[in-house]
């Protein structure tokens, strides 16, 4: 079925008159009298629907007239107002009208439907394919938009908040500014980032940053505040809106569930929320589930590596995962794959991880052994085992002294565990390597299973004695695969892939929206 640009017709400044009663439908004359009366005080009457369920009759007239009409129906139904039959007759101002062709008018009304938008009324002459739907004005324009990219394939438009433009943030705008023309012509998606924030300030363009961003931000008035995003993305009646988490903020992910709520489906490098308490993870489940959104967070553990995706597959599809383990931060691959190769002090090697951009924001989540771990346990859930995070075994590399310190002291004394990881080197056997390793074991069709993270030593020649770079490994065994463990490997780690991997879920969110 051809539409063309004509077939969308638009009509603001309208109201819906609300006529309600018991059991009057079906009964002869109603709307006939109904009709006569607003014809008598020369009241255009537009859309009109009834609605068995209750037991009422819906009109659409233009917004000045909306007075006049319930004047004219409180009127006329005085007797039927008096007995009960006629129990309200009142009018919803506001309403916009959008009135178009489709074929398919299930797939609009599922999009309109994941954007918040529920229609007040809907008219469908079945035979002409001709929709009429009524919105409130407040959500008009985004529901013209959405109409007008399904019935002529305009390209869809996606908006996405950025918060946190550090390392993998600002990679992943540039990413995005750069391959948005080429994404628009062969995906018909139009990625526009449309707002950025930092911890103290957030910016917003509804047409879409360009490379003046930073400058942008720079210049930004508006707290950093998820009040703001929610409420800019209301007044500029945005749709498809994903929010894109590269923080490692604590703070930011207490706003997921009100993102989820108000429309936003979420991106996440962040791997806290996933190591929240199972109730709060759950929570969101529950909340994303109910509003029609999705949470992807493929970058979690592995950074591009496609691990998150690899796993929920396998588990998804009945295979029996039985242990995952291996080098899992990209971080600890640097530095133990350079310190025990290398004659450098390991607080030079932690800063070179650190300049190259693999660490934590403070790399003491790395050194602590807290990151591994939430890697760890973001799979341990992924298989529905509902572990905690305080069930997992995690060897401490951080002196107790320097985990309270703030991140500037404990940089500046970084020295302090040369001699220590000195010593730890030299301990080992001959030809042996030293490895950070996570490992999740024991019978995992139980409720829980079994975390550690720990450094060992290996022979140079074993698997993850061979390890290099930044690489990360992940040895994936289940039943089906035996003795012999899927294998994943490579960059663990580093701004650019991260980005990619961050990246391909906004791709995944976009095609499905
Ligand atoms: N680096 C890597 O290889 C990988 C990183 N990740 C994850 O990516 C995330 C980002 O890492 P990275 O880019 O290196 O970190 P950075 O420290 O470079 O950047 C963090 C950004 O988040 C902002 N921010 C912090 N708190 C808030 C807040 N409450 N509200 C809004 N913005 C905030 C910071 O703003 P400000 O400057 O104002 O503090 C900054 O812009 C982390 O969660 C990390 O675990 C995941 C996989 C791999
Ligand atoms: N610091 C982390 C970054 C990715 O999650 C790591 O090194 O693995």
């Amino acid at each position: 079925m051809k539409a063309n640009a004509n077939e969308i017709k638009f009509f603001k400044n309208r109201s819906i008159i609300k006529f309600e009663g018991a059991d009057f439908l079906g009964e002869i004359g109603i709307d006939g009298r109904v009709f006569k009366a607003l014809t008598l005080a020369r009241i255009s009457v537009g859309v009109i629907s009834q609605q068995a369920v209750e037991n009422g009759l819906s009109i659409l007239v233009h917004e000045d007239d909306s007075e006049k009409a319930v004047t004219c129906l409180i009127e006329e139904f005085a007797p039927e107002r008096k007995s009960g039959k006629v129990s309200q007759i009142y009018s919803i101002n506001n309403v916009s009208v959008i009135g178009f062709v489709a074929d398919d008018l299930n797939k609009i009304l599922s999009e309109l439907a994941r954007n918040n938008v529920f229609p007040l009324l809907l008219n469908q002459n079945s035979s002409e394919k001709r929709i009429n739907i009524v919105v409130t004005s407040s959500q008009d324009e985004k529901t013209k938009n959405i109409i007008e990219s399904e019935i002529f394939k305009k390209p869809k438009t996606v908006h996405l908040a950025i918060i946190g433009h550090g390392n993998v943030g600002k990679t992943l705008i540039e990413q995005v500014l750069h391959s948005s023309e080429e994404i628009k012509r062969r995906k018909n998606i139009h990625l526009k980032v449309v707002a950025v924030a930092n911890s103290r300030k957030i910016a917003f363009n509804k047409k879409g940053f360009d490379n003046t961003w930073s400058d942008e931000v720079f210049a930004a008035e508006k707290s950093s505040n998820v009040d703001e995003l929610i409420n800019f993305s209301k007044e500029n009646q945005l749709e498809n809106l994903i929010v894109v988490d590269n923080t490692a903020s604590v703070d930011f992910v207490k706003n997921y569930q009100a993102l989820a709520e108000n429309g936003f489906d979420l991106v996440s490098s962040n791997k806290i929320f996933n190591t929240l308490p199972i109730e709060e993870y759950r929570k969101l489940r529950y909340t994303l589930n109910k509003n029609n959104k999705r949470y992807l967070y493929e970058t979690n553990v592995g950074a591009g590596l496609p691990l998150i995706d690899t796993i929920k597959l396998l588990h998804l599809s009945g295979e029996n995962i039985t242990r995952i383990k291996g080098v899992f931060s990209g971080t600890l691959s640097y530095v133990f794959n350079n310190f025990s190769l290398r004659d450098d002090k390991f607080s030079t090697i932690v800063n070179e991880a650190l300049e190259k951009g693999f660490t934590e924001p403070d790399p003491r989540e790395d050194l602590s052994g807290n990151d591994v771990a939430r890697k760890l346990l973001i799979l341990a859930r992924e298989l529905d085992l509902i572990n905690e995070f305080s069930d997992i075994n995690i060897q401490n590399l951080v002196p107790e002294a320097l985990l309270s310190v703030s991140k500037q002291e404990f940089l500046s004394r970084l020295e302090e565990l040369d001699e220590e990881y000195d010593k730890i080197k030299k301990n080992q056997e001959p030809n042996h390597v030293l490895r950070y390793v996570g490992d999740l074991h024991g019978d995992l069709q139980k409720e829980k299973g079994e975390l550690d993270v720990k450094l060992i030593s290996v022979p140079a020649t074993s698997a993850l004695g061979q390890l290099k770079g930044s690489d990360s490994i992940f040895e994936i065994y289940t039943e089906s695969y035996g003795e012999n463990p899927i294998v994943i490997m490579g960059a663990g780690a580093g701004a650019k892939v991260t980005a990619r991997g961050v990246f391909g879920d906004i791709l995944r969110l976009s095609e499905t929206k």
